[in-house]
């Protein structure tokens, strides 16, 4: 068996090109959707994913508001920048790159956000609403995972999914939306602590390898028929990247997300998803 792809570069494409009319109709409404984003440091895969939702911006129609910092700014400097945008009417909502720099807490500058304007679903205030089935912006890989599914016809009703990773933007929220009575599927979540990590991907219909370790799931470990997206980022000494997902995996799959071209446009695609609603709420 040779794995189909699971395309995310064409499903983010259909995807952005349903936005720019939805964009095109808030504009003749006098709403121009607006996306911050805050990029502390020179991290080049930071850099070229934030570069990356610029370019998908401009392609929808959404104005972008770009914010930088050095590596070496201190944490009230980047929460000034977080109040800055709170206020900023421009901006509909906004993003604070993951990760931030070695020092710097994390999770009090998402606490510091407009909930309202988290366009990544990351605000403890809408992982909150997740968990209470309320409506929330969604986080956008979990998201974008889902919709790729989805738009592949991969059954998620009562499948057993197996979620590799515990990381706040994948891991974490993955469940949450897996478990929704409107999905329906059976989780198992496994980390680094995990006992036994093969016996749990034998078992899956559907493997989420989030764990960023370079080629963690292999042919031996999955059951023929599986779909398998693969999330992680490992860097070849060439600089290219390394799923966690072994390429001989593919022969054993029914279904397979390419990785690049799969989670990745899909993550982008879902984070503009959120700005255009949220600009929608606001339009009433
Ligand atoms: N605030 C956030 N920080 C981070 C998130 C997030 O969702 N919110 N996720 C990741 C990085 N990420 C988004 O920011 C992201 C990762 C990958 C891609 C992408 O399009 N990848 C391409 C390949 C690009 C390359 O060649 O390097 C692909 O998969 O085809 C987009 C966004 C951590 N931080």
């Amino acid at each position: 068996m040779t794995a189909q792809i699971l395309d995310g570069k064409a499903t983010a494409a259909a995807i952005k090109s349903d936005l720019t009319v939805r964009v095109a109709a808030l504009k003749e409404k006098g709403v121009t959707p607006g996306l911050g984003t805050v990029l502390v440091g020179d991290d080049p895969g930071s850099q070229k994913y934030v570069a990356g939702k610029h370019r998908d911006c401009a392609q929808v129609g959404i104005a972008s508001i770009q914010r930088e910092l050095p590596a070496t700014a201190t944490q009230e400097e980047i929460e000034a920048v977080v109040r800055e945008l709170n206020e900023d009417p421009a901006c509909t909502g906004y993003i604070v790159q993951l990760p931030l720099p070695r020092g710097i807490d994390e999770n009090r500058v998402l606490e510091l956000m407009d909930p309202d304007k988290d366009a990544d679903g990351l605000h403890p205030m809408n992982l909150g609403r997740l968990v209470l089935n309320e409506p929330a912006p969604l986080p956008c890989t979990p998201n974008g995972i889902l919709t790729l599914l989805r738009r592949h016809g991969v059954e998620i009703k009562g499948a057993e999914v197996v979620v590799v990773g515990r990381g706040v933007t994948i891991g974490r929220p993955m469940p949450l939306l897996l478990t929704r009575r409107s999905e329906n599927a059976t989780v198992t979540q496994c980390h680094t602590g995990t006992r036994d990590l093969s016996s749990h991907l034998k078992r899956a219909d559907i493997i989420i390898a989030a764990a960023g370790s370079a080629h963690l799931v292999r042919p031996e470990d999955v059951k023929p028929g599986v779909a398998v997206l693969d999330v992680g980022v490992s860097r070849s000494a060439e600089g290219k990247i390394v799923g966690d997902v072994h390429p001989g995996v593919a022969e054993v799959a029914a279904w397979i997300s390419p990785n690049p071209g799969g989670v990745g446009p899909m993550t982008r695609a879902q984070l503009l998803v959120n700005v255009v609603e949220a600009a929608e709420r606001s339009v009433g």
